[in-house]
């Protein structure tokens, strides 16, 4: 039996169905990218994932239970979004802490967090002292502060440069090998998800499902800038031309490297 299994039938917003014979079923430790045009309906997906939609036809299921009344569901659930979201009057530390059961008795596991993120020297540090990229640091500690078994991931690291982007996807690789939670990673650059997924789901123009499930036939570990992915992305596209309806990038193979 599949650890999550989605089945929308219909998610709509009004009279605009957004969602519609939307299925996918992955496994603990799989590392998933969900990639469409924009707009398409990604993050109307994770909210629904993350029981923070109830409103739609269908059922997501951890475990074969309904995933929001499955009895460990909610504290192992993890989520980051394009905005780090952190409290601005706590402190790095703390606003890690936050999301514990225990902060008291749980706190070395935070501090320790936040070192594997490289933040070992800015526990006491406000958000409002810490760079953009930081800032994600932080918010990605946070995440996998509860243990999580599902972690849901909107666009973390959107609006990043490179070198801090590719910082931080080595941080949360790590993490992830390490702890090994089923990760849904939404974004719209597909060299991203290519870097770090081991499936990449398509979403079709909407209504949205899946149109393709691709399974990514590259070793760990992988270079976003290098010639493997970027060779990967021009041969999906010339094989499955649909995909370039959208707002996917088009493939730009460098012959430099
Ligand atoms: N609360 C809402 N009420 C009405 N329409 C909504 C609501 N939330 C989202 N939508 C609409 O649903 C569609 C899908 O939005 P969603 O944010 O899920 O797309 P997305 O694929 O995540 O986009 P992007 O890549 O730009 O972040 C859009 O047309 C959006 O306008």
């Amino acid at each position: 039996m599949p650890d999550l299994e989605v089945r929308i039938d219909e998610k709509r917003f009004g009279d605009a169905v957004i969602l519609r014979d939307l299925t996918f079923s992955a496994q603990c430790g799989e590392f998933l990218a969900l990639v469409g045009p924009s707009g398409v309906g990604k993050s109307t997906l994770l909210n629904l994932i993350a029981g923070l939609d109830p409103l739609f036809d269908g059922s997501i299921h951890w475990h074969g239970a309904p995933l929001h009344r499955h009895a460990h569901s909610p504290e192992r659930l993890g989520m980051m979004f394009q905005e780090p979201r952190l409290m601005p009057w706590l402190s790095a530390l703390d606003n890690v802490r936050l999301v514990l059961a225990d902060p008291a008795a749980e706190s070395e596991r935070a501090r320790t967090l936040l070192q594997e993120v490289g933040l070992g020297h800015a526990l006491d540090a406000w958000p409002n002292q810490l760079s953009g990229g930081m800032q994600r640091r932080v918010a990605l500690a946070r995440a996998f502060a509860v243990d999580p078994r599902l972690l849901l991931m909107d666009e973390p690291f959107v609006s990043l440069d490179m070198p801090t982007g590719n910082r931080l996807r080595e941080s949360l690789l790590a993490l992830w090998q390490r702890d090994r939670p089923l990760v849904l990673f939404v974004t719209h650059d597909l060299r991203e998800a290519l870097a770090l997924a081991d499936r990449v789901l398509f979403l079709s123009e909407p209504p949205a499902r899946i149109m393709l499930d691709y399974v990514v036939p590259l070793e760990r570990p992988r270079n976003l800038e290098g010639t493997a992915i970027a060779k990967l992305q021009e041969r999906l596209f010339s094989r499955h031309p649909s995909l370039l309806s959208g707002a996917l990038e088009a493939p730009s193979v460098r012959h430099d490297t």
